[in-house]
């Protein structure tokens, strides 16, 4: 049986990635540290994907093991040698944490066969399979680096699919949206998994995705964070929260649409489809696993701050993106570690120097001054 080896055995790992590559015909083995899901990987060899419809259609995912990393180096090792994908989903800021032992597998793999290995991170991050590249590479050396050529090839990708957090934490079964797109950048002909979509150029889909799907997501979780609400469909019961999505939406979506010449009719009713997603009552998603890391999401590359320069730069407005920066910088949950740190941060040196820290904005800058305006609005 063809192999893949997957990094995260969290929801969009189990919900999405993993569930395509059994459904293609492959052993998946989910890689992860959470020893409860390990092992009941490995005794029930199955759990369900459940769609979140009022019929509740239910797939049944076969053919999966599961391995600790940090107590089975060995044996993911042996994984990597025999795996034709390689693929993670796992957060942004853990890439550099398991790339060393990614780098061991493929060490041990190019000097055991030619057989192509393909690795993709499947994470909400511009470039996210370069980076992930760029940690690999630094745990190897020169030699094993240039044996690479031909033999391990890294595509970034685009990963569209709500996942949340699952009820029951003690069940594998997971709930997912019915919606799903996977786009990978390669122009080669590479091993077909079914729900894989292939491209010659990921930018326009990788920014549309993260511009849209999470810049809106971002925008209604911040506010519905400030406005008490529980989850993303609730907080749209509110009209005035749904106006001020679509407001902030208009403002990537015309940046994309400049940028990459997009369609604007198009666009507008790629905007209301993702508006629809969100609104699933069955999804039950909370304001705070969406909002979750803002670190994270108030980066210079990441779905808030990058598109208001870009559209700055472009001479277009960007005063709703400043709003949901200025939201962002408000989400004081308590158990979520980056939100934590990021209220610390403003307590001690203001939202400016924030600002210029965590989004690379300078701190005289125009967008700075705007989002400080919105801020004190907000507060
Ligand atoms: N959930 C979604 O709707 C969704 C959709 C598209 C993309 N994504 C992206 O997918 C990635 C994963 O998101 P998720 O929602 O599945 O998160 P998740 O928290 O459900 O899953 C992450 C998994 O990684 C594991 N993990 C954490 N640190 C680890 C380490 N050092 N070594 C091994 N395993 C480790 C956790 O135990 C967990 O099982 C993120 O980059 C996210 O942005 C999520
Ligand atoms: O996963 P994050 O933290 O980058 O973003 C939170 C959500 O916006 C995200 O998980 C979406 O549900 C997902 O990107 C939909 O495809």
């Amino acid at each position: 049986m063809k192999q893949a080896v997957h990094f995260g055995a969290g929801n969009i790992g189990r919900g999405f990635i993993g569930a395509l590559f059994s459904n293609s015909g492959y052993h998946v083995t989910f890689v992860d540290i959470a020893d409860q899901i390990i092992n009941q990987l490995n005794e029930q060899k199955s759990y369900q994907v459940i769609l979140a419809t009022d019929q509740q259609e239910t797939t049944t995912i076969n053919h999966v093991s599961g391995l600790n990393n940090m107590t089975q180096e060995q044996e993911v090792i042996e994984v990597i040698t025999n795996a034709t994908y390689l693929t993670t989903a796992i957060g942004p800021n853990i890439l550099p944490r398991i790339a060393p032992l990614i780098a061991r597998g493929i060490l041990e793999r190019v000097y055991q066969t030619d057989e192509p290995l393909y690795v993709i991170a499947c994470e909400n991050q511009i470039g996210a399979t370069n980076i992930l590249k760029e940690h690999i590479f630094d745990n190897l050396d020169e030699d094993t680096k240039e044996r690479l050529a031909g033999k391990v090839f890294f595509f970034n990708s685009a990963v569209d699919r709500i996942v949340p957090i699952q009820k029951n934490n003690t069940s594998l079964d997971v709930l997912v949206e019915p919606y799903y797109e996977w786009v990978v950048e390669t122009e080669a002909v590479i091993p077909h998994v079914e729900g894989m979509t292939t491209v010659k150029e990921l930018a326009p889909f990788i920014e549309r995705k993260l511009f849209t799907v999470n810049t809106g997501h971002a925008v209604i979780a911040y506010l519905g964070y400030l406005n008490g609400k529980s989850t993303i469909d609730k907080t749209l019961a509110d009209e005035a929260i749904v106006n001020q999505v679509e407001a902030t939406l208009k403002e990537t979506g015309d940046y994309l649409v400049k940028q990459y010449g997009l369609d604007k009719e198009e666009h507008g009713k790629y905007i209301q489809k993702i508006i629809d997603r969100f609104k699933n009552s069955h999804l039950n998603d909370g304001v705070t696993r969406v909002g979750r890391a803002p670190i994270r999401k108030l980066g210079p590359e990441d779905r808030l701050v990058r598109p208001a320069t870009e559209a700055q730069k472009a001479g277009l407005p960007y005063t709703n993106l400043a709003k949901a920066i200025a939201a962002a910088l408000l989400f004081d949950y308590q158990e979520d570690e980056e939100a934590v740190k990021l209220q610390t941060m403003i307590k001690e040196s203001g939202i400016a120097k924030v600002l210029s820290e965590v989004s690379n904005l300078p701190e005289e800058s125009e967008i700075t001054q705007e989002i400080m305006k919105q801020y004190d609005a907000l507060k």
